[in-house]
């Protein structure tokens, strides 16, 4: 087999979702089973890979549970919650992949590591929460739940309203010369979930947990340049990235330079939230020397990987 080299890929916390009716365990379990199937069959084509992942539903999740049980248990900081969120995305991700690698026969192994991002104590986004966790709601619900519970909430491109978190810009990440070693020793490895658990570093550099969800797209750019990983893929729930997004002249992206990129999200083609943190973490991949990038949904990769379809985006 053809080593194709490595490729670190991020898998949406959205993906795991396919609707509001399909939330539970069982069914991000089927969702996620799904999403390492396409994975493994990159890996059988020859690439090493870091599945990446986010965990913005999950994380809100996490933390409303903790809400709502407060008269009984103790609270859960969000970096807790961010935590948690990798523990049981790792887990499930690692033995869909387990179980796959079982099925096709392949001599492979995959290790799930808990990951902390180091972001800058001073971050403005501390001051401007950005990030959407949780359910979609209603915006009567989500008015109500800002005035009576303090969240802020914003309405997220098109789909419902959202709460909203601060997302500072990672700046490094404390596991990713564990990562490049346990790729480089044919590890399939599941890290850096929710762009990786926020913490800060202290006047002695020691590790402080902080109050936030971090990008799980910008957190994966700096991982794949940290690695220097050939490939950086978005795995989303579209197949191709348009210009006019949802608009009767919309247009399906195949391929765009990274100015091409550039002058489309100046143009506002790119959703605040969703679309337009997946270009800006693609610019920060290429503008550091990365090679190549790929924004496709899972059932796609192995296709646009022949170049078939996805929408690639290069220096
Ligand atoms: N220009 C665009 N082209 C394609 N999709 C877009 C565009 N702008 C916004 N989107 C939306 O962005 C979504 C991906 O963002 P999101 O759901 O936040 O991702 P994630 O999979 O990381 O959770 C797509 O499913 C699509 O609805
Ligand atoms: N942490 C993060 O970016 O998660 P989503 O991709 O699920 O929004």
């Amino acid at each position: 087999m053809e080593k194709k080299g490595v490729a670190v890929v991020a898998v949406g916390g959205n993906s795991l979702i396919k609707d509001e009716d399909h939330k539970t365990i069982p069914d991000q379990y089927h969702a996620g089973k799904e999403s390492m199937k396409h994975i493994v069959d990159m890996i059988e084509q020859g690439w090493e890979v870091v599945v990446t992942h986010g965990n913005g539903p999950q994380v809100g999740f996490i933390l409303r549970r903790s809400e709502l049980s407060r008269h009984e248990l103790h609270d859960v900081s969000l970096d807790f919650c961010g935590a948690d969120s990798q523990g049981s995305i790792g887990y499930m991700f690692a033995m869909a992949l387990h179980n796959e690698f079982l099925a096709r026969g392949m001599k492979k192994q995959a290790a799930a590591i808990v990951t902390q991002t180091i972001v800058d104590r001073n971050d403005k986004a501390f001051q401007n929460p950005t990030k959407p966790i949780g359910s979609f709601m209603d915006e009567k619900t989500a008015k109500e739940r800002r005035d009576k519970e303090g969240w802020v909430v914003v309405e997220d491109a098109g789909r419902g309203w959202r709460r909203v978190v601060a997302s500072p810009i990672p700046q490094k990440i404390v596991e990713a010369e564990a990562i490049n070693s346990l790729i480089k020793a044919g590890f399939t490895v599941v890290g850096v979930g929710g762009g990786g658990i926020p913490v800060i570093e202290d006047e002695n550099g020691n590790l402080v947990g902080v109050e936030a969800v971090i990008d799980k797209d910008f957190g994966s750019a700096l991982l794949a340049n940290l690695i220097n990983a050939d490939l950086f893929v978005i795995s989303t729930a579209v197949e191709k990235v348009a210009i006019n997004f949802n608009k009767p002249d919309q247009k399906w992206i195949d391929k765009m330079t990274a100015a091409e990129a550039r002058k489309y999200m100046e143009e506002g083609h790119f959703a605040k939230g969703s679309m337009l943190p997946k270009i800006q973490a693609i610019l920060k991949f290429l503008d550091a020397g990365g090679k190549k990038a790929l924004i496709t949904n899972p059932e796609n990769i192995g296709r646009a990987l022949k170049g078939e379809t996805g929408t690639w985006i290069v220096p």
